[in-house]
This record gives C-alpha cells, structure tokens and sequence, in this order.
C-alpha cells in the first residue's frame, strides 16, 4: 500500500553557464572527446536485457560532421517488438503492486544522478548526437530533464492524494489504478528532455511502458536507459526498442493490452498512429488513451509600440536557437511597419547573418547543423523553389551546404502575401517568414495570425501598449497554447509554463504537469459501508402495509 509521506519540494535545476576557464567546461569537453572516442552498439532494452534489433543495421553519425560515425543502430522486427511487449506485461504486476514511494524514490534518484555525475554524459551525448550548442543542451538533457523527474514526482503525490467526500458510515476512496495494459511511449529527436519524460510519467503512474525513441537520438537515448538503471529502475518496467517504429505501430498498437499512447513528434505520425489506433478499437480490451505534442508554426506579433532591442533579440533567439529545430521555434513574425522601418529590419538582418553555425564540439558557435539528410533535402528544396519563382525575398541565409555537415544557413525571408505556403508550412528548420504590416491594421493582422496556419502551439506579442497586448491576446487565445507577451516563444520552463498546444499541435495534455500524470491512471472508486441494512424496506413502506 502506498505510504502516506510528503515528497521533495521541487526546485527548477540551475543552468550552468560553461564559461571559458571553468572547470564545469573543462570537464563536459573531456566527456565529449570520451563519447568521440567509441563507436557504440545502440541496443534495444527489453526485460533489462540489452540486444541488438534483428533487422536492418543503420550508422548513427554527427549532424555537424557526417562522416564521424557515432554508432550503429539496428530496425527492430515484429518479433523484438512482441518481446519488448512481452517484458512490459510481465514486469506490470509487480510494478503497479510496488507503493508509489518506492516508484518516486527511483526517479528522484535518476534526476540526482543527471544533476551530478551523469550531467556531462548526456549533456555530451545531446551535443554531439543532436548537434545542440552546449547551452542548448544543459537547458534539454540537463535542466528541464532533471525537472520533469522531480516535479513529477510532486504533482503524482498531489494527484493520488485526491479523493472524494464520505458521509456518515461510509468510506469513499480512489484507487489511483495505472491503466489496464501497457503504454507506447515514442519519442522525437530534438529533446532528450522529451525522450526521458515520455517513458518515465506513465512508469511513474504504475504502467509499464514499451518506449521507441528516434534513432538520430540513439545516442543520448542510450545513455539515458543506462542512466535509469542506474537509479534502480527493474527490468521490463521501460523497454527500449529501436529503429524507425514500423514494427511499433504493426504489432505492439495491435495488441489487446496496448492501453495508451505517450507520443511526440511530428503531426503527420502523430495522425498516422491515431488512424492505426482507430483501425484496431475492437482489438482493444479498454479504450487507449492517446496523448500527442506535435508540431507548430509558431509566431511573434509585434504592435507599434514594440521595444525594437526586445523585439530582435526575442526573433533571433526563438528562431534560430538549436537550428529552428524546436516546436516552439519562432518561424512566421509580424512586424509594424514603423518598427521594420525604423530599424528592425536592418538589425534584425544584421544579428542573423552574425550567427555561427558550426561543429558544437567548438563552444564558440551560436549553433550546429539540422539533424539529417532528410532535413537538409527539405531545406535545400524550399531555398531551390524559392530561387526558381523569385519569390518571396530572401533577405539573409537561403543557402545550405552538406559538405561536412548538414548545414543550412539562418535565413529570413519576406513575404508580402500573409497566406503564402511560408506562413503556413512547418520546416522545422533556421527559416523565419516574415510579414510587415501597416500600423493601422494591427487588430486585422491578429485575425491573419489565428486563421494562417493549422496550428496553434505557441506565439509571443511584443507591445508596450497595454490595449495591444490585451487584444492580442483575446483575439489569439486558441492560437497557441503557450503564449508569450514580450518574450520569444521558446524555452518553457517545468512547472512555471506547462508546455503544449491544441489545433494540429496535439491534445495539449501539458508535458511535465499534474494534467498530463493524470491520463495514466484509470480511478477506481471503491465505497465502503461499515454498517450494512439488515432490512430490504424502506421507512415510506412502513405506514402503508400492502393490503
Ligand atoms: N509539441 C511538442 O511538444 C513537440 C516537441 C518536440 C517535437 N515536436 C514535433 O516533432 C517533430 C520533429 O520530430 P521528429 O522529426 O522526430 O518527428 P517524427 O514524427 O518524424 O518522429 C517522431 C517519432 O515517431 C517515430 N515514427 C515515425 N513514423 C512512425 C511510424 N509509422 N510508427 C511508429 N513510430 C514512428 C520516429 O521514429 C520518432 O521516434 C516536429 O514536427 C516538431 O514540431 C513537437
Ligand atoms: N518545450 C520546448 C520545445 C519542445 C519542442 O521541441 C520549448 O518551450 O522551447
């Protein structure tokens, strides 16, 4: 039975700076030159046995230097998946039977762990696998990953203390039950913060959990189930499969047991999966829960009154910060014409053309190159349309080379028709449109903002006119589900911006919150009565014998 104890107040972790000359940096550059060092097997995980995936072998190299093979991973078949399913029904008794403070005591240990002598680890692996700046990296694979474990355990605690009201002679309880089968949990490649949390808040809740990460993140994604081990976690409780999640969707989202879905990703898999789901509704012994943080085409509208230096500094950061490679990225700005015109344009231009993509294994550099071959294509293909119709003007950037590595430069391009596919398309890549309107047309621009894109997962307004910021945010409140007044539209905090957005952004279950804990338990009410009726009558019948 679960203890009644209070849990750890959560703290948000400190970032660290890596400030030249100091022995914080000295010492994350000896962990890269290790990691540099090895050509890693990426194995599956499945009932804490590791094993290579049986089918094909796949290089897993570094984005900013491609030839640099980091190490191989392997497409797991039909059968790694069936055992990884296997191990996650087996482990689930004794799992959900373990009280929850021992199932907190691991995570709280985990987050310790990351926060001391694994932070180098997977801030490295993060550097060199998903070529993050160092910065990039401390604030993912450190910080917010270290808040998720610890602020989890505490809105848990919060959520299985909740229970209903009694009356006299009778006790009402909730049995916070997990869920009834196992959950898939599939991760991205551009935060190991998100690859850690998925997994982990459903195991967290009780259920055991079948987890695919994405193989451009094999590295860090391995080290992490090192990391969880190291912390206690048993065997079977989170099963790491590899590849390219196929063999995922073909046999583990078509078992009767399978009873959730932790998803992030792209909104594309995301339907693909939901669809597959709803293919398979009679198979099902409960109807799964399904939660998915997908993609965005995030913007910032600036009114008039803006503070131009804010302004800036907000649009290059939320840009072009790891590469446009967030969800949250800024990648479509709306920007008053007195503004553009009195300055912003040249600063902002001048800022983007100042940033140093390279090989982040070189402190120096603002950032590294996209993930992928498959990123770089998309990329190259928009510059090559873009070149071909003449439009819309390319004002920096708009040029990628993947001689060394997948590089594409940060690129800002002007679009006078607000609809134009720049407005609307996620690249997921350096690339911000940009649109310039006349002051006038402020409360107009607003409704273009809300109806532009399908999405609607985060937005900023830069205003210092009050009225300004309160119409926009009245006019946009189902345009972003993280809205940001006077600051970029990245880089949410756990527990003080719970993140996530609805439309074609997910079902905004807020990651690393008490909402998002809740969707991995199923309640059970349990109604006790000390004293029970001895009589079948009720008193209305006494008076009136039947005759
Ligand atoms: N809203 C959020 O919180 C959030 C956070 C991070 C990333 N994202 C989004 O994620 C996307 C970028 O990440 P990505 O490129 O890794 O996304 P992706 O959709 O290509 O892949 C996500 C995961 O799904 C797996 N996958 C792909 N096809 C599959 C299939 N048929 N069956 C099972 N698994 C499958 C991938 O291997 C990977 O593990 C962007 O669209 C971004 O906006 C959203
Ligand atoms: N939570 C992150 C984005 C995660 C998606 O890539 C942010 O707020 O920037």
């Amino acid at each position: 039975m679960d203890a009644v104890s209070s849990v750890p107040v959560p703290v948000n972790e400190p970032i660290r700076a890596y400030a030249p000359g100091s022995t914080e940096r000295e010492s994350l550059r000896a962990r890269i030159a290790e990691l540099e060092g090895v050509q890693f097997d990426f194995t599956q995980t499945i009932g804490g046995q590791e094993r290579m995936a049986g089918g094909d072998r796949v290089d897993v190299v570094q984005p900013h230097d491609r030839a640099h093979i980091l190490g191989r991973t392997a497409q797991a078949t039909p059968d790694d998946v069936a055992a990884a399913v296997a191990a996650a029904k087996a482990a689930a008794p004794a799992w959900r039977d373990l009280p929850f403070d021992e199932r907190a005591a691991i995570l709280l240990r985990a987050a310790d762990l990351l926060s001391g002598p694994w932070r180098d680890t997977l801030n490295a692996a993060t550097v060199l696998g998903q070529s993050k700046s160092v910065q990039q990296a401390e604030i993912d694979s450190a910080c917010e990953l270290i808040d998720f474990w610890r602020f989890n355990v505490s809105f848990a605690r919060r959520l299985i203390e909740e229970q209903p009201e009694s009356s006299p002679g009778i006790w009402n309880r909730f049995d916070h039950r997990p869920l009834d089968g196992f959950v898939v949990a599939i991760t991205p490649f551009n935060f190991t913060a998100i690859a850690g949390n998925l997994p982990t808040a459903p195991a967290l809740m009780g259920n055991t959990v079948v987890w695919k990460p994405s193989p451009t993140q094999s590295l860090a994604a391995h080290h992490m189930m090192r990391l969880l081990e190291a912390a206690g976690l048993p065997p079977g409780v989170i099963n790491l499969v590899t590849g390219d999640g196929h063999a995922v969707s073909e046999v583990a989202l078509r078992d009767p047991d399978f009873a959730g879905l932790h998803f992030t990703g792209s909104t594309k898999t995301f339907k693909h999966l939901w669809r597959t789901i709803g293919e398979n509704l009679d198979t099902y012994r409960a109807y799964p829960r399904i939660v998915g943080e997908t993609g965005g085409k995030d913007f910032v509208v600036a009114h008039g009154s803006a503070d131009p230096k804010a302004l800036t500094v907000g649009l290059v950061r939320g840009a072009f910060e790891y590469q446009g490679q967030k969800c949250s990225a800024a990648s479509r700005a709306y920007i008053a014409r007195s503004l553009w015109e009195g300055g912003v344009r040249d600063e902002l231009v001048e800022t983007t053309k100042s940033l140093s993509y390279g090989d982040v294994t070189d402190f120096a550099h603002f950032g590294g190159a996209v993930i992928d071959s498959r990123a770089f294509a998309k990329h190259s293909a928009l510059f090559e349309q873009v070149r071909a119709e003449g439009k819309p003007d390319v004002l920096t950037g708009g040029s990628a080379d993947d001689s060394i590595g997948f590089f594409v430069q940060p690129t800002i391009l002007l679009g006078d028709d607000p609809g134009h596919e720049i407005f609307r398309t996620e690249y997921f890549g350096p690339i911000l449109a940009v649109h310039v309107f006349d002051d006038a047309d402020y409360s107009k621009i607003l409704e273009t903002v809300d109806t532009a894109a399908p999405y609607g997962l985060t937005g900023a307004v830069f205003a210092t006119d009050r009225h300004a910021v309160e119409e926009a945010q009245r006019a946009l409140r189902f345009a972003a589900g993280n809205f940001y007044i006077n600051d970029k539209p990245t880089g949410a905090v756990v527990g003080q911006q719970p993140f996530g957005g609805s439309r074609a952004s997910g079902t905004n279950d807020k990651a690393g919150s008490i909402f998002n804990l809740q969707r991995w338990i199923s309640p059970r009410s349990i109604k006790e009565t000390f004293v029970p009726p001895t009589t079948h009558t009720y008193p209305h019948m006494r008076d009136h014998p039947p005759e």
